[in-house]
């Protein structure tokens, strides 16, 4: 029988064609996706969901989902699918990175433009009848200074096409190195140096922990009066209540957003305020890139269905049948390692360093790499897996060199995994033991075995006596359960890394306790 795709959103009807071409069985129903009893009740029925942003893939969707072996995102967000249970129900998540970015980054450009000139309020009031030109005076954009936050594959573009306007375009994002800003031609800068400088200012960012209201109160009192602020993102990535305020104040000369914190948003506290201008997340909106997008989510979708073969999977390395059994535990090494590094790393990554020794070295290293490197951008980008990362990395001007050893050392294999940024190289290894597990075997040159759990606290520390009792009187008093606790140090006396695995994460105010025990250097808390 013929693998059956659901259609429940607005997708262009290239994607019907390709199913069909390619001999599965489509149903397009674009308004499903707003009915959720409906799209309860016909799931079961399909073995492949293709959406963009309407569709709602909770929990509940993928329990009645029974047939359901792919969700494909015709777009690039995907905060409207529950990976993580999709994961556990073995639900493949795919998505089309790149395929809506032009367009995206187009409309950054209207908006920007839409408040400079005030063309919505100009155009409302012309068509009113009135004539008030000397009611809207602009901004003329040449000369003036663009602050990207994020600048990754719509932020790039956004700078690309704000050069050809002959503005000045500095960036705030911790994952753009030097090289790859000065190839941009962007001024690299950090948060606080952007506020004051820009005049003009948009978002470009997923919308994660460090992101959410990075556009606060304090950051609107820090920007220059009368700048201009643009969110094509996420919504959320800005506080809505504090932008309308600056409106109102005047600290802000207009505000343009095509998303919002609740979507559809039908009486938003912004709605009304000052030069401010909104669509209702039309950003990938364009025939041209909603046919790029649901031609290529259509491909991906039946090339899985159909052959088993994963592109861009957000849930599933892309690993061939024969090989899945054997380098599994090393995938999920190879990521720890990566995730393990890129959190400790807070500043631009210049390159990775991979060392396969022993018996991993004959094992297909390229598929790890990418698992290394999925680990290590996951903090930073929305959208990775293993097998976008190379090219992600690649763009982002990481260089990653691949070291292989046939030779075993106290271990009979292992992969150490350096990470190089201006400043330092800081390196963690792992193995496997026979049990199938990953373990940590070394951090920064120091030796330990610690298994990772989901909630770890990475403490360094001087190795001096008292420091494992406050530690732990610490976290008991706090009510902080210890799964397992490893200590290694460099020599008697000398620097110490002690991990911990805790059963929830802690709070800010614990954090700040932790950090004040004796002898404790720093405190981090890891998510894995
Ligand atoms: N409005 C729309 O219709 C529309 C369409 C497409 C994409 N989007 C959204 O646009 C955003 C960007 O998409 P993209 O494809 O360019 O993603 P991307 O992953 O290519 O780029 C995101 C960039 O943000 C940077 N970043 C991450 N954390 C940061 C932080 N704390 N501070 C500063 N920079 C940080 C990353 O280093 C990366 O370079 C996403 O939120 C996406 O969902 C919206
Ligand atoms: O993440 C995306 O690709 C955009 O937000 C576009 O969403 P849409 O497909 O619902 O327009």
């Amino acid at each position: 029988m013929a693998p059956k795709v659901l259609i429940s959103d607005k997708l262009s009807e290239a994607a019907v064609n390709t199913f069909k071409d390619r001999g599965i069985d489509v149903d397009f129903q674009s308004n499903l996706g707003k009915d959720k009893e409906a799209l309860l009740a016909a799931i079961g029925h399909y073995d492949g969901l293709a959406i963009r942003s309407t569709t709602k893939v909770t929990e509940k969707v993928i329990a009645a989902a029974d047939r359901l072996r792919v969700i494909g995102r015709a777009g690039i967000g995907v905060d409207n699918v529950d990976i993580a249970n999709a994961t556990e129900r073995g639900i493949i998540v795919m998505n089309t990175p790149f395929g809506n970015a032009i367009t995206t980054a187009e409309h950054a450009l209207a908006m920007m433009f839409s408040v400079a000139r005030q063309i919505p309020a100009a155009d409302a009031s012309t068509q009113a009848g009135k004539w008030e030109k000397s009611r809207f005076m602009g901004t003329e954009v040449t000369g003036k200074t663009l602050g990207l936050v994020g600048c990754g594959n719509i932020g790039s573009i956004v700078a690309d096409r704000a050069l050809g306007l002959r503005m000045k375009v500095i960036a705030f994002d911790p994952f753009l190195t030097p090289e790859r800003a000065k190839a941009l031609g962007v001024e690299k800068v950090e948060l606080e140096q952007l506020l004051p400088r820009a005049d003009f200012i948009t978002l470009h960012t997923p919308l994660t922990d460090k992101t959410r209201n990075i556009i606060d109160a304090d950051a609107l009192s820090k920007m220059k009066r009368g700048a201009f602020l643009i969110n094509c993102a996420r919504g959320g990535l800005a506080d809505e209540t504090a932008v309308r305020a600056a409106l109102d104040s005047g600290t802000l000369g207009g505000a343009a957003f095509d998303v919002f914190v609740d979507e559809p948003t039908k009486d938003n506290v912004l709605f009304g305020g000052l030069n401010f201008v909104s669509t209702p997340h039309l950003g990938a909106s364009t025939k041209e890139a909603q046919e790029n997008v649901a031609l290529q989510v259509a491909e991906q979708m039946c090339d899985y269905l159909l052959n088993g073969a994963v592109t861009n999977a957000l849930n599933m390395p892309s690993i061939s049948a024969d090989e899945a059994p054997k380098l599994t535990p090393y995938v999920k090494l190879a990521e720890q390692l990566g995730s393990f590094a890129g959190q400790l790393t807070e500043t631009a990554i210049e390159g990775i360093r991979l060392e396969y020794a022993g018996v991993v070295a004959e094992m297909n290293t390229n598929a790890l790499t990418a698992a290394a490197l999925t680990g290590l951008l996951t903090p930073l980008l929305q959208t990775v897996n293993m097998v976008s990362a190379p090219s992600l990395a690649k763009n982002r001007g990481i260089e990653v060199e691949e070291i292989k050893r046939a030779q075993k050392g106290a271990y009979e294999t292992y992969i150490r995994l350096t990470v190089l940024t201006e400043r330092q190289e800081r390196s963690v290894a792992g193995t496997v033991f026979a049990d199938g597990k990953p373990r940590i075997i070394q951090v920064k040159g120091i030796n330990m075995e610690a298994e990772l759990g989901p909630h770890m606290l990475y403490i360094t520390n001087e190795d001096k006596p008292g420091f494992i009792g406050h530690l732990g009187t610490e976290l008991g008093n706090h009510e902080v359960n210890i799964a397992t606790f490893n200590l290694g140090r460099m020599t008697a006396g000398g620097d110490a890394i002690c991990l911990v695995e805790i059963d929830e994460p802690v709070s800010r105010e614990v954090m700040d306790r932790l950090a004040a025990v004796s002898h404790v250097k720093q405190v981090k808390s890891l998510a894995f």
